[in-house]
């Protein structure tokens, strides 16, 4: 879809008095990269003439094969509304990044695996729409600017606080993302203190990919402004709730939505139910993407209202997958488990693959569970078949390398470093001493 072309982003910039521009896109971890550039040189730029050493970027290259190019995509062309000043305004554009030698996409590039696998289902007549449920902390820093854990505030779901540093700041938040073109569905204080959730109109998957990316830049950047840190960390605190990022998701075919069929009882088509089939297959895979890091196993355990185990249900919020009640255009599947720590150009990239394959190879899923699976016993458990989502960043790296089908969605290059990545971060952790252990052992041996 081509929103902007090059003609149209250089008027813009000139209209706009645009004088830099930064230039993104994400490593394979989803950390976003950016390099500024004046805007005289936009139109090298735009013609994909700008040059970087991929080689200082993890999991890209090694220096021997080290020069890229970075391709800007014109339809993410934005300017950030925090940064304008007398001096001008600061625009972006988002890039896809480009092999020197092969004059390609490369590989390693995030936002071109998911873009080929989008291209792909549109030739099979399927779009892939998603909207994320972004959940975060604002914590406050102390006298050296430095984040603490405490939180600004104790309110609670849906709470109205008093006017506090948090509800300023998330309003702030809304009105930038606003100017930005992001379409504000809801804002809310979440359930634990200091927990926000802003949910935003869903899109296709490449361009919510890049609305993930920028609104995390944006929050972080709109807390710092109010003396907050924002934190997208899943459990940053034991025993209250984590942060997810709920991804909804729906194929659409010829404008329409094929999830939903008015003359099945529960208004949900075969094509629906077989995409949940898909996902649940390919779960505990896809867990090492949308879940990435250490700590995000802290949030998945039971009573968090963050799923635990393999199952779909029409109410309950325990499990993996939920349908919402909307039907019509709005029918969805609620994928529970990704967390922000996640790249979600990688996360809906294997989210895709895992539902076409169910779409494709019409897989059933087991009947879904409407019941609270965290009150469940051992026995109803195994009775019923459901299976439990990887407990550990390590067991799920090792169902990763176990599924060909993610893997190939996500390509030799790309899950070659996250695995070799991942499984150093584990040793890491596993070799550290935490203070758990020092409460617990150091004054009792
Ligand atoms: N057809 C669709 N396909 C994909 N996403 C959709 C579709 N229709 C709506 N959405 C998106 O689903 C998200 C709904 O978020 P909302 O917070 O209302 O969901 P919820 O799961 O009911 O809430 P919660 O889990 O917080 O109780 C929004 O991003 C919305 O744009
Ligand atoms: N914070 C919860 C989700 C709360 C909700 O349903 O919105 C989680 O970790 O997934
Ligand atoms: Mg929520
Ligand atoms: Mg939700």
């Amino acid at each position: 879809m081509c929103k902007f072309t090059k003609e149209d982003v250089l008027k813009m910039a000139k209209e706009q008095n645009v004088k830099f521009i930064r230039l993104q896109f994400t490593d394979i971890f989803g950390i976003m990269k950016n390099v500024a550039i004046p805007v005289s040189q936009l139109e090298k730029a735009l013609d994909g003439e700008m040059m970087f050493d991929g080689s200082s970027v993890e999991g890209f290259v090694r220096i021997e094969e080290s020069d890229m190019y970075l391709q800007p995509d014109p339809n993410t062309f934005i300017t950030f509304p925090w940064r304008s000043g007398i001096d001008g305004d600061v625009g972006r554009l988002i890039c896809d990044v480009y092999d020197s030698t092969e004059g390609k996409p490369f590989a390693g590039c995030p936002r071109s695996v998911l873009r080929s696998l989008v291209d792909k289902a549109v030739q099979k007549g399927y779009t892939l729409n998603a909207g994320p449920e972004a959940e975060f902390f604002l914590f406050l820093t102390d006298s050296e600017g430095r984040p603490t854990t405490i939180t600004h505030d104790k309110a609670g779901y849906f709470d109205l606080s008093p006017v506090d540093l948090g509800e300023g700041a998330r309003r702030d938040m809304v009105t930038t993302l606003q100017k930005m073109g992001y379409e504000i569905e809801a804002s809310h204080h979440e359930v634990a203190p200091g927990q926000h959730e802003i949910d935003f109109q869903y899109s296709d998957a490449l361009d919510i990919a890049d609305k993930i990316v920028t609104f995390k830049l944006v929050v972080r950047s709109i807390a710092q402004r109010h003396g907050l840190h924002a934190t997208f960390m899943p459990k940053p605190i034991q025993g209250i709730n984590g942060s997810g990022m709920h991804i909804n998701l729906s194929l659409f075919k010829n404008g329409g939505n094929t999830f939903y069929d008015p003359q099945k009882e529960n208004g949900l088509s075969d094509v629906a139910v077989n995409f949940v089939g898909g996902l649940l297959k390919h779960g505990k895979a896809i867990t090492a993407i949308t879940n990435p890091t250490v700590n995000s196993y802290k949030r998945l355990v039971p009573g968090y209202e963050a799923p635990v185990n393999m199952a779909w249900s029409f109410r309950n919020r325990s499990p993996l997958i939920r349908i919402p009640g909307k039907r019509g255009s709005s029918t969805r599947t609620e994928l529970r488990s990704p967390d922000p720590s996640f790249n979600p150009y990688l996360s809906l990239a294997a989210i895709l693959a895992a539902g076409l394959d169910g779409v494709e190879n019409q897989i059933d899923p087991p009947a879904p569970v409407d019941r609270n699976i965290y009150d469940m016993t051992e026995e109803s458990l195994e009775e019923l078949q459901i299976d439990q989502l990887p407990e550990t960043l390590e067991k799920a790296i090792n169902h990763l390398e176990e599924d060909e089908l993610i893997k190939n969605a996500l390509g030799e290059h790309v899950c070659e470093k996250f695995i070799e990545a991942k499984k150093i971060e584990w040793k890491n952790y596993m070799s550290a001493v935490h203070q758990w252990e020092l409460d617990e052992y150091l004054t009792k041996f």
